[in-house]
């Protein structure tokens, strides 16, 4: 068996008086695990917590057999990450190049004609070779992004925390994406946080559902793919009553539902459906603890 990379007993997060993550329990090991969840989930809290910089309120944590809470294991585990933030702040006026650069110097590459070819090769990774040069001010949204998320790749780091990677990327650069982090899963720990499900079904084999600072959900994708079977159909008219419901362009009605009526024209559904599904089961469930 492969020791987790990651491992995580009872860890809790509080701002003030407010639960944001509430007694996680988890294990990551080599390869690209999704985490999903609505806005609020404490997904971002969950990546700051892995990426050290923020601390547990409570709970254990250790990451690349280090112990975050402890400061030169904490400088351990920094030299083996690599973070993409959700938001992060440019040096305007650097070039790419030297925003990139300025970062590999940070984390205590020091040999200049190495530290190069490494900031080159990471550009090269996320289609930015040809746009070093450029100010970062003078680069669009999306390749700011890319640019971050070079900066994240350096060095080739056995744990890839990253906060949504693909927010502003044009399709071209997100199908690109996923081939660099299909990659890195093979040899490191790659957490991808994200509201695009279909990246999820393209790259990975496990994903995490967080609601409300608990894990709604841990498994394979396929399995949770296949709980929706049976909830997804097509019909000619509307279903107000469904979960979700809207015209194709084909001109016919596709229709996600907990209960759909039966001898419907059922539908292949998508990690999407099955997400929504899961939600909306959990808000039934809670529903039902309360009444
Ligand atoms: N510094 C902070 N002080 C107080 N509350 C905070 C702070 N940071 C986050 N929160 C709260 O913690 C909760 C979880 O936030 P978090 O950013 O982790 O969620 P998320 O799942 O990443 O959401 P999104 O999908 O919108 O990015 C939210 O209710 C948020 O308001």
């Amino acid at each position: 068996m492969t020791t987790p990379s990651i491992q995580l007993v009872g860890v809790g997060r509080r701002y003030g008086p407010t639960t944001v993550l509430d007694g996680l329990d988890l294990d990551l090991t080599p390869g690209v695990t999704g985490l999903l969840g609505p806005n609020g989930a404490g997904k971002t809290t969950l990546l700051r917590i892995l990426s050290t910089v923020l601390a547990p309120s409570s709970g254990h944590c250790r990451i690349l057999g280090f112990d975050p809470a402890d400061p030169d294991q904490r400088t351990e585990i920094r030299r083996r990450l690599g973070y993409l933030p959700q938001e992060s702040g440019y040096p305007r006026g650097f070039t790419a190049f030297r925003y990139v650069d300025y970062v590999a110097a940070l984390k205590e590459w020091t040999e200049r004609d190495s530290r190069h070819a490494e900031v080159r090769r990471v550009l090269a990774l996320v289609g930015l070779d040809d746009l070093a040069a450029k100010r970062m001010r003078t680069l669009s949204g999306g390749q700011r992004r890319r640019a971050a998320l070079a900066q994240a790749l350096l060095g080739s780091p056995d744990l890839l925390v990253l906060d949504e990677p693909t927010t502003g990327l044009d399709p071209e650069q997100r199908a690109s994406l996923r081939g660099v982090l299909s990659g890195a899963g093979h040899r490191s720990t790659v957490l991808l946080a994200t509201h695009q499900t279909e990246d999820v079904a393209a790259l990975c084999e496990r994903v995490i559902v967080l609601d409300a600072g608990r894990i709604l959900y841990d498994g394979a994708v396929t399995a949770l793919v296949g709980t929706a079977t049976g909830k997804v159909w097509h019909a000619d008219e509307e279903q107000a009553a469904a979960l979700s419901s809207w015209r194709t362009g084909t001109g016919r009605y596709r229709h996600v539902a907990l209960d759909p009526p039966e001898d419907v024209e059922l539908a292949e559904p998508t990690l999407e459906d099955a997400y929504l599904l899961l939600r909306a089961q959990a808000v039934r469930d809670r529903a039902g603890v309360t009444a």
